[in-house]
């Protein structure tokens, strides 16, 4: 299933910078390692807030969960899940199309 999510992070003003550099650390190696096995598939920054849009490509809803709340800035995210289904009037990409292709 592929999911739109949204997050917005907001670090309390009270986290040492130290603190907040080694969370932004692991988040990004958490979501690179999602990225390189395929089910974090788009990775967008909202321009001009600490937010961003994401696209996953999961089994479904609780396997999204469970990754979402393995994101080490979780605790300090608010996050909007949007479910997407496939739309008649897009054209797939070649590798769809292909003869064979499941
Ligand atoms: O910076 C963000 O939007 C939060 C985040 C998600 C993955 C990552 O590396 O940072």
């Amino acid at each position: 299933m592929i999911y739109l999510v949204r997050m917005d992070v907001a670090l309390p003003a009270t986290m040492p910078e130290s603190d907040a550099t080694e969370l932004k650390a692991r988040e990004k190696r958490y979501a690179q390692e999602l990225q390189r096995d395929g089910r974090w598939a788009e990775l967008w920054r909202v321009v001009g807030e600490y937010a961003n849009y994401s696209v996953f490509d999961v089994a479904g809803n609780d396997e999204l969960h469970e990754l979402l709340a393995g994101l080490p800035l979780f605790p300090y995210m608010r996050i909007q899940v949007t479910p997407l289904a496939a739309h008649p009037s897009r054209i797939a990409a070649e590798e769809d199309l292909a003869p064979g292709n499941p």
